[in-house]
């Protein structure tokens, strides 16, 4: 099962072995992480970066295993930025010198950047930022500047007190037009002595959700104040500015100025299911271990995961780690076939990643975030502590419903996709891919259900029939209703709350569809075709709540402890006194709490100020 999880033998041996590189280095303790102050943290996580970096070139590690290092280490921080989107960003939209030049620092860590897009007054609405790069033709040069307090540079991720250089996204403007949002690469702080340069001014936005991990990333705010910067800065493969001033479009679709978003978004398709499989992980192995009430005749008591309302809250949960695995897997193929189509100037699944990474991401997220906030409950009170883990899990993968994209702006750019799929399926044309389900209407706006029988619940071509009709018949209806709107985009705002239920219907086929077609391949493994075949019906019929998801509850309970080991997952990442691999729970909570500094007296700080005084005068009043 380990091997389905991983995808090959190769991911199980390397991230064994990095896992427990970090594990046994004491430098990435994470044990009394949520109880540093903000500013030991954000120590704590340069310290712990700066060892990474040393121990990577020391053992000469490889790109996988360095970002399989930076994974268990666990602590968000301006490394993220780095190399996720302020590199990624470059090799998208960069020419290939300016390629050449600025990632070859980039690599060897002789620069520190990250990717400041945000404003305090926009984020979703990316054509209304306000930060100006004005050209000046007489020094050749663009001055880039905030003209108002809501064109603040605002949330950039290691902009607050790490990075030194940024790809400022920013209004291009010359000879006095406007030609939206470009990308520029500015120095932000000197590389002596770390000071922001003239005209920057710069900092940390404060304190974020939760304690610990994420306010270990210093989320950072910038004005700049006419600040000038080489014509060679503007990042040029999608658009130029000539040394007269000329603004001159290249042969791209002006969307790959978006291209580092779509990357990002399908990354943590990948982190969600990461993050939702170590709460589930968490909450199934203490259910395991956790006793509530025995039999009236005194017997043991039962383990709570026996309880068939813990295993309906939490067996989706399980099954749904294992689906946005496998589609998370799909996706990074997807990914990687529209780019390599992209370098031969073939555009024509751009759309289709946009929207398979927008929704993918969107649905993925708001299910994962649900879900690690579900599991902390079904750990009743001692899914509350810090010790268990979970808040802190909680904390950091929250966000991700609306960094790289809200949710629902992105679910709304699905439902777009879709009208435009419908309108087309109209006219004739044959849709491809993720909508080719479309092309065949006629059957499935009329097909009665495909299921009648019980067993047919079980059948993965019925299951996907179920789930094709139910995201068309939703799509078309809402394109139905937009038709009777004054105007295509007064029906398409009225609209807008059924179109993102349509949308998440279509996304939650694609995830069906590739659990399906991910169970037709050789899986490694006596008996783990079966298990995951269970997790797949699991997936679907929770999501239109079938009858027959108790059975398959019983059927998975017995191996429900083996399906979260496959994870394989140190303690140390896991990070859980309830999801210790050797079950020893109640001593590991026990130790954990004499680790808080409120432990360090026995008597507490502020007794003598503030509680002695209360009590001796409560006591004297009572005696009077
Ligand atoms: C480890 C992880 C760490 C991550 C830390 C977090 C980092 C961040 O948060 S970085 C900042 C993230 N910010 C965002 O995601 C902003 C979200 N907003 C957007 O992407 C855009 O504003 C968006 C798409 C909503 C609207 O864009 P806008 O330019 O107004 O275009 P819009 O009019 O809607 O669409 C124009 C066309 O472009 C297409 N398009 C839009 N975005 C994309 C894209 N990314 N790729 C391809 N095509 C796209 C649309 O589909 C549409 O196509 P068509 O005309 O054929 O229908
Ligand atoms: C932890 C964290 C890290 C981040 N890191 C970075 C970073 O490194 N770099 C960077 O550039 N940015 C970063 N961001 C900013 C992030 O990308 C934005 O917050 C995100 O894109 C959402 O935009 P917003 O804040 O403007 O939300 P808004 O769009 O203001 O959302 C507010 C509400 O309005 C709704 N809404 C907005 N538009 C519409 C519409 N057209 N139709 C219907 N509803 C709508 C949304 O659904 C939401 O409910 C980060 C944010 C966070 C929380």
């Amino acid at each position: 099962m380990k091997v389905a999880w991983a995808g090959s033998r190769h991911a199980v041996e390397v991230a064994d072995r990095m896992a427990c590189l970090v594990a046994s280095d004491p430098v990435f303790r994470k044990d009394t992480r949520t109880m540093l102050s903000r500013k030991e943290l954000f120590k704590d996580t340069l310290k712990k970066a700066a060892h990474a970096w040393k121990r990577t070139v020391e053992l000469h590690l490889t790109e996988e295993e360095a970002n399989l290092l930076r994974l268990y280490i666990d602590q968000p921080g301006y490394v993220d930025l780095h190399w996720v989107m302020f590199v990624p960003a470059i090799k998208g939209q960069g020419t290939e010198e300016q390629q050449k030049k600025w990632l070859t620092m980039a690599y060897k860590f002789q620069i520190i950047g990250t990717y400041a897009q945000t404003e305090l007054g926009h984020g979703s609405n990316v054509q209304g930022l306000e930060t100006t790069a004005t050209f000046d033709p007489s020094t050749d040069e663009f001055i880039m500047h905030s003209p108002t307090l809501t064109s603040s540079k605002w949330w950039p991720g290691g902009l607050g007190k790490t990075s030194t250089h940024a790809v400022v996204y920013a209004r291009l403007i010359t000879e006095g037009k406007d030609y939206g949002i470009h990308g520029f690469i500015m120095q932000l702080r000197s590389l002596d002595d770390h000071s922001p340069l003239p005209g920057i001014t710069i900092g940390d936005i404060g304190g974020k959700f939760g304690s610990g991990a994420y306010n270990s990333m210093d989320n950072g705010v910038m004005r700049l104040d006419h600040v000038r910067i080489p014509r060679d800065q503007m990042l040029m493969r999608l658009a130029q500015v000539t040394r007269e001033g000329k603004y001159v479009h290249s042969d791209v679709p002006k969307q790959l100025l978006y291209g580092t978003m779509v990357y990002v978004r399908q990354t943590i398709v990948a982190d969600a299911s990461r993050a939702l499989s170590r709460a589930v992980c968490i909450a199934v192995r203490y259910g395991a271990i956790r006793k509530q009430f025995g039999s009236k005749a005194g017997g043991p008591e039962t383990q709570v995961l026996n309880y068939k309302t813990q295993q309906s809250r939490l067996f989706p949960f399980l099954a749904s780690a294992y689906a946005f695995r496998f589609v998370g897997q799909w996706l990074k193929w997807l990914y990687t076939d529209v780019t390599q189509k992209l370098e031969s100037k073939d555009f024509s699944t751009l759309p289709e990643a946009h929207a398979c990474t927008a929704g993918l991401k969107s649905v993925t997220t708001s299910a994962t975030a649900d879900a690690i906030e579900e599991c902390q409950k079904l750990c009743g009170g001692h899914g509350y502590l810090n010790s268990s883990g979970l808040p802190e899990l909680f904390a950091v993968n929250l966000p991700a419903c609306t960094y790289e994209g809200d949710n629902v702006v992105l679910l709304l750019q699905v439902a777009r996709f879709l009208m435009k799929t419908v309108s087309q399926v109209a006219s004739g044309k044959q849709p491809v891919g993720t909508t080719a389900y479309m092309g065949n209407i006629q059957h499935l706006m009329q097909c009665k259900s495909v299921v009648n029988t019980v067993e047919d619940w079980l059948n993965p071509a019925a299951i996907k029939e179920v789930f094709e009709a139910r995201a068309l018949r939703m799509a078309v209806n809402c394109a139905q209703n937009i038709s009777k709107a004054p105007s295509q985009e007064e029906g398409f705002s009225e609209l807008s709350p059924d179109l993102v239920e349509a949308a998440v219907a279509h996304v939650q086929l694609i995830i069906v569809t590739k659990f399906i077609e991910k169970l037709q391949e050789d899986i490694l493994g006596h008996g783990v075709k079966e298990q995951l075949q269970k997790l797949c019906g699991i997936y679907a019929l929770h999501l239109i709540h079938n009858e027959r998801l108790g059975k398959l509850y019983a059927q998975v309970r017995p191996n429900a402890v083996a399906l979260v080991d496959a994870f394989d997952y140190t303690d140390h990442y896991l990070g859980s006194a309830l999801g210790r691999y050797d079950g020893d729970v109640y001593s590991a909570l026990y130790k954990e709490a004499w680790k808080d500094p409120l432990n360090e007296t026995v008597v507490p700080d502020g007794y003598q100020e503030h509680l002695r005084p209360l009590l001796k005068q409560q006591l004297k009043l009572s005696r009077l």
